[in-house]
């Protein structure tokens, strides 16, 4: 592999403001290659690709240099070298790389020691905390969200199958394959570009996780019902579940962000489906609307996002336990407030792309304690592997 001194200064520069400026790293990648407009293709995924596996990997690459962590230029070229090293790529002879040239990385590797939180690069706080909560799952779990995360596309059913959509990938010179244990999903190899594809552009795939994909068929919507999707952001799931109920019933997606619902009447447009409408929660009164009006509520609330840290590994680093337990506040408020919305004899599904415990069970647990009206039908983990991220699904229904 062929190294270039701008682009790996332009590592080091990313490094340098996401981690001292607290800014997530793919913004700060975003901003860096807008402004060098100059670098090809190539240059582009090298500073992408670097960037976000010095990220992932941030604690476990200073303990091997055996250094505290610092956003010093100086220091970072060290943590570069050694991150080389540690994959086995080459170091140029530059004079930024001879402090760090003699550096013997193999007599550190052999004293790792055996702590998930250093192996696997988690904080201290949050690998405390994953153990006290996931007991001996969590050194796996961990190992999996360590690992950089699969392209996968769901299939638009209103539009297409799943055999049209891989040969139109072929014919884009893209490899992907059908994934088992589903009719829609499918895995992309690498991370090709797909806006130019005509067929993406029509609507006839999303880009949406395997695991996520598991949630629409877990709410058991059917044809004609009434649905909320009480936090839809941009609709992944809202789309999904248009397609399982044939494009017919309704679908009220809502959201405190305006914008996200903006994106999402663009994606249904794009996707032929005319049965959902968005409604902002601008103010409390939005929810007495609906009071008894759904058969199906899903509740996707906000959440710490680390079952998906693979695919944003950044999460480690800026998420703090303050965060945590505001989120946590933030959700017990939803599943209470909005509950009203579902009739008797409907389901609510509360889900997130969370791992831990408290944001998960212990949350449908407090729920199911303050409201007997409420009987758990099932609940679901679906832990990260190599095509899914981790995801939580609780289903209960609302005795009549
Ligand atoms: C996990 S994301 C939803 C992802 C979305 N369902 C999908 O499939 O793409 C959670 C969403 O909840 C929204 N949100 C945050 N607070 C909310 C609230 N009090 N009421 C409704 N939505 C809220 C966020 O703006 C965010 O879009």
């Amino acid at each position: 592999m062929r190294m270039f001194p701008n682009t790996v200064a332009g590592v080091i520069e990313a490094l340098e403001t996401s981690f001292g400026m607290d800014i997530y790293a793919d913004k700060v990648v975003e901003r860096l290659l807008r402004r060098n407009k100059k670098w090809g293709s190539r240059d582009r995924s090298f500073v992408a690709e670097h960037t976000y596996e010095i990220v992932r990997n941030w604690r476990l690459l200073w303990w091997l240099l055996d250094e505290e962590p610092s956003t010093k230029r100086k220091t970072l070229w060290k943590l570069v070298g050694v991150y080389f090293m540690w994959r086995g790529i080459e170091l140029p002879d530059w004079p930024k790389f001879d402090s760090i040239r003699d550096f013997n990385i193999a007599d550190r590797l052999a004293s790792l020691p055996s702590d998930v939180g250093i192996i696997e690069s988690f904080p201290e706080w949050f690998d405390e905390m994953s153990t006290a909560q996931l007991g001996d799952q969590w050194p796996a779990i961990a190992h999996e969200l360590n690992s950089p995360a699969s392209v996968i596309l769901r299939v638009n059913t209103a539009k297409s199958n799943r055999k049209e959509v891989l040969s139109i990938l072929e014919q884009s010179n893209i490899s992907a394959k059908a994934l088992d244990n589903s009719e829609i999903a499918i895995a992309l190899e690498g991370r090709p570009r797909l806006n130019h594809i005509e067929a993406f552009q029509n609507g006839l795939f999303e880009v949406q996780d395997a695991g996520s994909q598991e949630i629409g068929p877990y709410v058991e919507v059917e044809p004609g019902m009434n649905v909320i999707d009480a936090c839809a952001g941009a609709g992944g799931k809202t789309l999904h579940m248009a397609n399982l109920m044939n494009n017919h019933g309704s679908i009220v997606s809502m959201d405190i962000e305006d914008r996200k619902l903006g994106e999402l009447l663009k994606r249904a447009e794009r996707a032929g489906i005319d049965i959902v409408e968005t409604d902002p929660i601008s103010d409390r009164r939005i929810i007495d609307k609906y009071e008894n009006w759904a058969d199906r509520l899903l509740l996707d609330v906000p959440c710490s996002g680390t079952g998906v840290i693979k695919r944003d590994p950044d999460t480690k680093w800026k998420l703090k336990p303050e965060h945590l337990e505001r989120t946590i506040e933030i959700q017990r408020d939803i599943v209470d407030r909005y509950e009203k919305m579902l009739k008797p004899g409907g389901k609510l599904i509360y889900a997130t792309c969370s791992i831990l415990k408290s944001e998960n069970e212990d949350q449908v647990r407090e729920f199911l304690s303050h409201h007997p009206e409420y009987e758990l039908e099932d609940e679901q983990r679906v832990n990260p592997s190599e095509f899914s991220d981790g995801f939580y699904m609780a289903r209960m229904i609302k005795k009549g």
